[in-house]
């Protein structure tokens, strides 16, 4: 039977870009790509890339009260403007969505500017209402807000629209304390908006190391967010032209806007996944083995899509794999078992790789290697922000298990120390690596003795 392509591939994001781009450009292989929205998808349009932008733009009051430490007696942040913001934001998304659509081209890949839908296991429907079919298709569609299912719950933001905004709101609600709520909480708030997070849990970042994140929820209300925790919104409406909030404990108030940040679902709904055998998880993920397939032969499926590690760098990795093994006959799978991920707060980062502490205890024992200092920089100015470094190694073998680091910049030191920790690095051989001084980073090198040792919990 013959194919209008060997592959087709719908979304243009991180998975499906590169893995479009590697088949056609580096395999030969004949591709089409359709995106409905913009070129580069959530990580470059709405997600990493204008957040750490935002994230930048947003550390004027700390730079200046640090320097003010440092005898700079008048400096002063001065004032924002986020139209001028906003108008290099665009610019720079435009700039970086034509190279997207550059390579794409250069490598010989057919780009459709519409949705696409599953037409069974070989074909796909574009919505011109025209039809191509394909050897093998991959689904790269991405994620979306999950909706919580509250009353007036379509009055709020998603984290799309923080990046399209006219205006800076006053007063701003965040709900939900993962990845999106807090890194937005430290934006708004260093932006000089009235930030108020409503957490139902007692710390942020659920899922990270319990000492990292009891000091991002500490971090979080010393950079002026009103951080309420073990609270939850149960209902929205209008209110004048704001949002009138009523949350779960019976009180209610009005903020210009609300952000609900509750996490994502893979983008499945409306795919045409009925015309094909494809299965799929609960919350619309589709199934698929360590080779990103389906059970269906033809039909593969990477990044936030099949909610494995909802990371671009995986996306990326999973892309990249699927196009070697299946176009350029290098067969290989991607490890999801060491991920390191950064939370970019500010001033202090969360960083982590490997196990957290209570994991690796869970599993048994268990050496912990932690310190918590002021950094020379921002304790000179006067600041009482900590630094926290850990690392968890097992006794039995001096195994480096996870690295957790709260600090400056963390996100650049994890990347480094994901490089041993993935090549399975003993305690012994982090201390055999002379210091770079003076560092913040020269502790993961020089903490000699456990800070704590514990047992393998038996039962
Ligand atoms: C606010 C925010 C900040 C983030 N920050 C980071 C970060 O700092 N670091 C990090 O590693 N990750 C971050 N992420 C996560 C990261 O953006 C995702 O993991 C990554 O983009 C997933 O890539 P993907 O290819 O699976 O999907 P996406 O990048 O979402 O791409 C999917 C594409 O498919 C298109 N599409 C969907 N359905 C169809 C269809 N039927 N037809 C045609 N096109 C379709 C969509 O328009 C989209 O362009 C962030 C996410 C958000 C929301
Ligand atoms: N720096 C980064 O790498 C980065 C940044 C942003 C986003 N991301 C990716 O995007 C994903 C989505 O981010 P996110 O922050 O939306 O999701 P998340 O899963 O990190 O956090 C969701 C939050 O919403 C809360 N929540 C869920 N259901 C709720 C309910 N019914 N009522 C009240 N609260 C509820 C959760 O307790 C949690 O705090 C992340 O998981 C991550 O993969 C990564």
């Amino acid at each position: 039977m013959s194919f209008d392509y060997d592959l087709f591939v719908i979304g243009g994001g991180s998975g499906g870009v590169r893995a479009a781009r590697i088949a056609a450009g580096e395999h030969g292989a004949r591709v089409g790509l359709a995106e409905e929205s913009r070129m580069g998808g959530t990580c470059v349009i709405r997600g990493c890339v204008p957040k750490k932008l935002m994230i930048f733009a947003s550390q004027a009051g700390l730079m200046t009260q640090e320097m003010r430490g440092y005898g700079w007696c008048d400096a002063q942040a001065g004032t924002f403007d986020w139209t001028v913001f906003r108008e290099k934001l665009d610019a720079e998304l435009l700039r970086l969505e034509v190279i997207y659509r550059a390579g794409l081209t250069r490598a010989g890949v057919e780009i459709h500017d519409q949705r696409a839908t599953l037409d069974g296991h070989h074909q796909v429907r574009l919505a011109d209402g025209t039809t191509r079919t394909a050897r093998h298709i991959l689904i790269a569609t991405g994620g979306r807000p999950a909706p919580i299912g509250i009353p007036g719950e379509e009055l709020a933001m998603i984290s799309d629209d923080l990046f399209l905004m006219d205006r800076l709101p006053g007063r701003i609600l965040l709900v939900g304390g993962g990845f999106v709520a807090c890194e937005f909480a430290t934006i708004l708030a260093g932006l000089g908006v009235d930030t108020v997070q409503a957490y139902r849990g007692d710390a942020v970042l659920r899922g990270f190391d319990r000492e990292a994140r009891d000091l991002a929820t500490l971090q979080l209300s010393t950079v002026g967010v009103d951080l309420r925790l073990g609270l939850t919104p149960a209902a929205l409406e209008r209110d004048g032209d704001g949002i009138r909030v009523r949350f779960d404990d019976g009180t209610d108030e009005r903020f210009d806007a609300v952000l609900m940040a509750t996490g994502r679902d893979p983008y499945t709904r409306g795919l045409g996944l009925e015309t094909t055998e494809v299965r799929t998880k609960r919350n619309g993920a589709i199934e698929v083995d360590e080779w990103s397939q389906t059970c269906v032969p033809s039909i593969f499926a990477v990044g936030d899509v099949t909610d494995r590690v909802n990371l671009t760098p995986v996306a990326i990795r999973e892309g990249h794999a699927f196009a070697d093994t299946v176009f350029g006959a290098r067969p290989r799978t991607v490890d999801h078992s060491i991920v390191a991920s950064a939370v970019y707060l500010r001033p202090h980062e969360v960083a982590s790789v490997g196990l957290t502490e209570e994991e690796a205890h869970a599993r048994g024992a268990v050496d912990v290697y932690a310190t918590t200092f002021r950094p020379m920089r921002t304790m000179f100015a006067g600041s009482d922000a900590k630094v926290m470094m850990k690392l968890l190694v097992d006794p039995a073998d001096d195994r480096v298990l996870g690295c957790h680091i709260f600090g400056p910049e963390a996100g650049e030191m994890i990347q480094l120390a994901a490089i041993p920790i993935g090549m399975g690095a003993t305690k012994a051989q982090f201390d055999a690596t002379i210091a770079v001084h003076p560092t913040a980073a020269e502790e993961l090198v020089t903490m000699r003795h456990p800070t704590r040792r514990l047992a393998a919990v038996t039962g």
